[in-house]
């Protein structure tokens, strides 16, 4: 079967988790970089975002938009969701928690640089009083290896996806959570995981001004 062709810019923002996903499940993917507002507006025009917006991810003879949809999508498909709906909906939550931590960060970059350093403050706050707290209190309660069902599943790629960004803004962020530092090694050495976290792979870097000019001239904001 043909690979997935994830259709974004040449950064994080919304299309990271999407790789991380991808990434952990061992499936290989394509990746189109959009750089000029011509190959965003041909996108519209040939009518393959659905609400003229990316992430657009190709896969399965679908074109794919809407962010949490297509990592649903990924997740039913690739096993790293529930085994029941009561699991499928502790997945969604911890995921949708830490999504929104990362679309914090994503959107930071954006910012003049008080008010981006002021995001990054909340994010680091939030991180240590709100997200953190409430996942090493599921490690702890539970006693397992995973966060949910004891199986590996998408709400722990996306965590540790969370873990190594806000580690990104501040390195001692884990010094009060042991049992997420024991589930940053454990998720890390997972060998998809592994890979990935290597040099070389499709794992992008912290958003730069670059990217932040490319970003806001392909979508004229
Ligand atoms: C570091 C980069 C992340 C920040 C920038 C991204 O976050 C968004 O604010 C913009 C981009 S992502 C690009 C943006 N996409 C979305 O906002 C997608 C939102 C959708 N609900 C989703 O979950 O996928 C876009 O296509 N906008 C065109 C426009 O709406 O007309």
């Amino acid at each position: 079967a043909a690979k997935p062709k994830l259709w974004y810019f040449h950064g994080r923002g919304r299309m990271e988790s999407i790789r991380w996903l991808l990434a952990a499940a061992g499936v290989e993917f394509e990746e189109e970089f959009l750089e000029t507002r011509e190959q965003y507006e041909k996108l519209q025009k040939d009518g393959r975002l659905l609400f003229g917006q990316v992430p657009l991810v190709e896969i399965d003879g679908m074109e794919l938009t809407q962010t949490r949809a297509i990592l649903s999508y990924l997740a039913a498909k690739y096993n790293l969701h529930g085994k029941d709906p009561k699991e499928t909906v502790r997945i969604d939550m911890y995921a949708d928690g830490t999504l929104e931590l990362m679309l914090m960060v994503a959107l930071a970059a954006f910012k003049p640089p008080e008010e981006k350093e002021e995001s990054l403050a909340l994010v680091l706050k939030k991180a240590k009083t709100r997200y953190f707290p409430v996942f090493e209190k599921i490690l702890k309660d539970h006693g397992e290896d995973f966060l949910v069902g004891n199986k590996f599943s998408w709400a722990d790629i996306q965590l540790l996806e969370a873990i190594l960004t806000v580690e990104e803004l501040d390195a001692s962020v884990l010094s009060d959570f042991p049992l997420l530092k024991e589930f940053k090694t454990r998720i890390s050495n997972i060998p998809t995981i592994k890979k990935f976290l290597q040099p070389g792979s499709q794992r992008k870097p912290p958003p730069d001004s670059h990217y932040v000019e490319v970003v806001r001239n392909v979508l004229q904001f």
